[in-house]
């Protein structure tokens, strides 16, 4: 076998692989020698001969012979030169890390806040599922679903959770490799690869790792090439029965251009919502964090009540909360005044004004419109289709969960529909709501973008 059959053979598999996988795979294999039937190529890493071998082995082999040499048997060595080690251990990749285990490449991991554990995150009814699977994973032990699907609304404590299992694993399985990073930094590694022509580090490195995290996941939803590439990653883990854990601030259905094969493999694992905190998970949270408070600015005085009239009045999401508080400290500690109700309804008088903001029917008639694509018009009009009445029974239904409203005050808004009417609407999705998935995940997605 020549250097000339080689030639003629990758030709043809130009034309038959596709021009991605021709880049990647086979433009950087190197005819290195051939004897007693064994086809000997140089690759870079041994990552890629298994890739190439796995995938391209037999078309290779089929046309290697097809143009006259009889070859039983493809080797694939790696090129001294071009030899990359992954890191062992690349979790939050500082830069001690870098420099010691993986001189040439750069590790993907982002840096992890060491305040985010299992420790400080404050158990309640609305995340202890997210918490229990969290846990779990973060025992490292076998896998047993995968991925697991975390999300939930803004500061509902994703990213929180993630770290604490990146932390957990880098403390308790050392030996295992961990990459937490964020899909906007995954994109961002993905493009420089490209630029740079490092994809085939790049997808080493990815498909070296034992639990890849990638935090919003939502981000990559419209950005095709990106999708394409956490697709192949994805599926080359968790072939290996490698441990993905995701984040998004939707379920996996409903993230908006994403890919349908995406979504699908999103979904084969545990998918678990951190659903929207409720008055003892935050007095729990500020309680936790007011333990921290009073070693920072000892000798601050906190009056009763006040910690609960924040959980009360501030429910939009835990980093505001804890924004609040951290502003109230702060304050109180420089006029050097006790922490009292008063001091707080008028150092957070902006955070308590925009947390009182009163959801209207007509907001909801506006959103639930746009989300079943209907006219606004058709809402309040007298269409009785299910394409109308059911959007319009759903707007009903959140317009008493998210009102003060009474069920003839909102008939009159329906275009002066009677009591009963709204009554047997507000039924209606009750019943649905209860085995129609697609109902409840629409009810949930709109509440969550009324409340925001
Ligand atoms: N249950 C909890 N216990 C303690 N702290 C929490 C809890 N939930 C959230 N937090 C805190 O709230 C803040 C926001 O949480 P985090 O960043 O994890 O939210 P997120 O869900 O990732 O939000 P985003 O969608 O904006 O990325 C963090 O400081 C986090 O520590």
């Amino acid at each position: 076998m020549t250097n000339e059959t080689w030639g003629s053979v990758r030709e043809e598999l130009q034309r038959t692989v596709g021009t991605s996988n021709f880049t990647n795979w086979i433009e950087p294999l190197e005819f290195s020698g051939f004897r007693d039937g064994v086809a000997v190529f140089s690759v870079p890493t041994s990552f890629m001969g298994n890739w190439v071998s796995r995938n391209f082995g037999e078309q290779i082999k089929h046309l290697l012979n097809e143009a006259g040499e009889a070859v039983h048997r493809l080797e694939f060595a790696v090129a001294k030169t071009a030899t990359r080690t992954a890191p062992k251990k690349s979790q939050g990749a500082t830069p001690a890390q870098t420099q010691t285990q993986a001189p040439e490449v750069e590790l993907p991991g982002a840096p992890l806040d060491s305040r985010f554990t299992f420790d400080s995150f404050v158990v309640g009814k609305p995340n202890e599922l997210a918490h229990a699977a969290a846990k779990r994973v973060a025992e490292g032990g076998p896998v047993s679903f995968n991925p697991l699907f975390l999300y939930g609304g803004v500061g509902l404590g994703k990213t929180h959770l993630m770290h604490a299992i990146a932390q957990e694993l880098q403390s308790e399985r050392p030996d295992l490799n961990v990459v937490y990073l964020s899909a906007e930094q995954f994109m961002y590694r993905f493009v420089q690869a490209l630029r740079e022509r490092k994809m085939m580090d790049f997808k080493e490195l990815f498909r070296s790792v034992d639990v890849l995290m990638v935090d919003d996941v939502q981000f990559i939803a419209g950005k095709d090439s990106t999708q394409e590439e956490f697709f192949h990653t994805f599926n080359a883990l968790v072939d290996q029965n490698k441990q993905i854990i995701i984040s998004a601030d939707r379920a996996p259905g409903e993230i908006k251009e994403l890919e349908d094969r995406i979504k699908s493999r999103l979904q084969c694992g545990l998918v678990v919502d951190l659903h929207p905190t409720d008055y003892e998970l935050r007095l729990g949270i500020l309680q936790q964090k007011v333990e921290l408070y009073r070693k920072q600015y000892s000798g601050l005085v906190l009056a009763d009540g006040v910690l609960e009239f924040l959980a009360h009045r501030i429910s939009t999401n835990v980093r505001v909360l804890e924004g609040a508080l951290t502003r109230l400290f702060a304050f109180a500690s420089l006029v050097g005044r006790e922490i009292t109700l008063e001091l707080a309804q008028d150092c957070l008088a902006d955070i308590l004004r925009a947390s009182d903001r009163k959801i209207t029917i007509e907001e909801i008639q506006r959103k639930v419109s746009e989300h079943y694509n209907i006219r606004l018009s058709e809402m309040i009009g007298p269409k009785r289709v299910r394409t109308i009445a059911r959007p319009r029974q759903v707007a009903m239904f959140l317009s008493k969960q998210l009102t003060s409203r009474s069920l003839p005050e909102i008939g009159r808004r329906f275009g002066g529909r009677d009591h009963t009417t709204v009554m047997h609407g507000v039924k209606r999705i009750e019943e649905l709501k209860a085995h129609d998935n697609q109902i409840a995940e629409d009810l949930e997605l709109l509440r969550r973008s009324l409340e925001a």
